[in-house]
């Protein structure tokens, strides 16, 4: 399957378990693969016939700076569940990583897949 990539989308937002973590703003940094059929717009050369790689970013850019999650893991749920149920996609691999967090790593986080159901 095709897929559409969004490579290094970097937000601030409210994230952590700490108490000094829920009065700051921390970076976390996605890339996400999304399943998509791109024979379609290739053919017409037509951005509505695309999976919109702008559309998804600017959503979860809106989604996640307002968000104040205390795990990565449920903030990289949440975002994946938008992706499956907001633009249609079949199957989402999400890279959620959240640099700095753990002092002599570059950055730590999760990597999720998931499915749409129906
Ligand atoms: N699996 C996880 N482990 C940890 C998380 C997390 O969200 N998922 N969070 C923290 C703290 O918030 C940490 O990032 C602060 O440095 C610790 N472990």
């Amino acid at each position: 399957m095709d897929k559409v990539f969004i490579e290094a989308l970097e937000i601030e937002c409210v994230i952590g378990i700490y108490d000094w973590e829920r009065k700051i703003r921390q970076p976390v940094v996605f890339d996400i693969e999304m399943a998509f059929d791109n024979t379609r717009p290739a053919a017409t050369d037509d951005i509505k016939d695309t999976l919109d790689y702008k559309a998804v970013s600017k959503r979860l850019i809106q989604f996640v700076s307002e968000s104040d999650f205390g795990l990565v893991e449920s903030l990289a749920e949440r975002c994946a569940a938008i992706i499956l149920e907001e633009f249609g996609v079949q199957h989402v691999r999400l890279k959620l990583a959240k640099p700095g967090a753990v002092r002599g790593s570059r950055a730590v986080g999760v990597i999720i897949e998931r499915q749409r159901t129906a």
